[in-house]
């Protein structure tokens, strides 16, 4: 039983309407990190078998470690060495990945609308990800894991383009260090898809491999009218480096997965809308996407109180992470008798609001 939940059902319905909404957020919140890091660390164990399969023990390691000698020259710890990896140190992973400098993950908060913007910034290499981007984004999203006045998030890339994947330039100096970036990616795509925040990638551009990955861990997609999206990895002899699999199951069902990550197609917006790719494609012509997606999200997601908000989308995370149909109403009944008879609730009661 979640403890969350263990709690409030030993509350006196008396004093649940004073309790403060901030403290039923934070506490969710809380419960869905705990069980985002469950979730990650069964995600590492699933991969064991294969990291053996490619790790060897005994004598063949030593001779596995002197055939990487570019390795050494890197300075990196021996891949190999940490395939345990039951527990993936993600402090390790991210000093080796810092060290692979170029462009830069930025966030910008408006707390007056509660929206924060988060950018891939690596303009010249249509902004696909570094290790020192992939750090820099774990770094944001934990800024945004304390961003309590927050409603809601656009990801996006610079001048145009959401993301092409890895820098190629990173990519060859890191082949063989796959498991290691694909766990420190899952960690914070993780933690970004369960944010309290509403979330929407801005689609510009050419949004290809780990660039369509991340796209997925939004919530929603907007795409520009002129954008092309695509899961391209399997031309690159690559299955998802950053959890786009699990994520894309979830989103489309296993057919559509299937077929948009085998046949690397490269989807324009009418194609990714029917699909159900996307949500949303922006009117042609416009002069400042980002903005246009700032206030279709503010007109469509954002139009209602903040907490109320937040607390809505860690229920939706709760029951998705739950996967357990009645686990996921019993979260909902419990936290819904929290607001009923809340000063949200009765301020709204007073107002007599008609839903024209
Ligand atoms: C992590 C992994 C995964 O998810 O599993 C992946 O992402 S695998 C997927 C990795 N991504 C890719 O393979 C994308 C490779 N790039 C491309 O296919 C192409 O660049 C397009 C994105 C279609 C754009 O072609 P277009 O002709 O319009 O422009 P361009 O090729 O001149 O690109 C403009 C500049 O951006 C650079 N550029 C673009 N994508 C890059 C990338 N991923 N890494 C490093 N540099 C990149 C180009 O080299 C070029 O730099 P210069 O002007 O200096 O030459």
């Amino acid at each position: 039983m979640n403890p969350v939940l263990t709690r409030f059902s030993v509350m006196s319905p008396v004093r649940l309407p004073i309790i403060s909404m901030r403290f039923i957020y934070l506490e969710v919140n809380m419960a869905l990190v705990r069980k985002s890091n469950a979730i990650c660390r069964r995600v590492m164990k699933t991969l064991q078998p294969l990291s053996s399969a490619v790790a060897p023990s005994g004598p063949e390691s030593s001779q596995a470690q002197a055939q990487c000698g570019d390795r050494q020259a890197y300075g990196w710890v021996s891949s190999r060495s940490l395939h345990g990896f039951k527990r993936p140190n993600l402090h390790v992973i991210r000093n080796q990945l810092a060290r692979f400098e170029g462009g830069s993950v930025d966030l910008e908060k408006n707390s007056d609308n509660g929206i924060a913007i988060l950018t891939l910034n690596n303009p010249r290499r249509m902004n696909s990800m570094t290790g020192k981007m992939m750090v820099d984004m774990a770094d944001k999203v934990s800024e945004l894991e304390e961003w309590h006045e927050g409603k809601a998030l656009i990801m996006r890339g610079a001048d145009g383009n959401l993301c092409t994947g890895g820098d190629l330039t990173f990519v060859r100096k890191a082949l063989h260090y796959g498991e290691e970036m694909a766990a420190y990616q899952h960690d914070t795509l993780t933690r970004l898809l369960n944010l309290p925040l509403i979330s929407v990638a801005l689609v510009q551009g050419h949004t290809l491999g780990g660039g369509a990955e991340l796209s997925t861990a939004c919530d929603f997609r907007v795409m520009s009218s002129s954008a092309k999206i695509g899961f391209v990895q399997i031309k690159m002899g690559l299955s998802t480096a950053w959890g786009a699999a699990t994520r894309l199951t979830r989103l489309l069902g296993r057919r559509k997965a299937i077929d948009l990550l085998c046949s690397a197609k490269i989807l324009l917006p009418d194609a990714a809308l029917r699909e159900g790719l996307v949500d949303y494609i922006l009117p042609r012509g416009s002069e400042d996407e980002l903005e246009e997606t700032t206030q279709w999200l503010l007109r469509n997601l954002c139009a209602y109180d903040t907490n109320i908000t937040r607390v809505v989308k860690s229920l939706v995370v709760s029951a998705e992470l739950s996967m357990d149909h009645y686990q996921a109403l019993d979260a909902e009944r419990k936290l819904f008798g929290q607001t009923w008879g809340g000063p949200v609730q009765r301020k709204m009661l007073e107002a007599n609001v008609k839903h024209k």
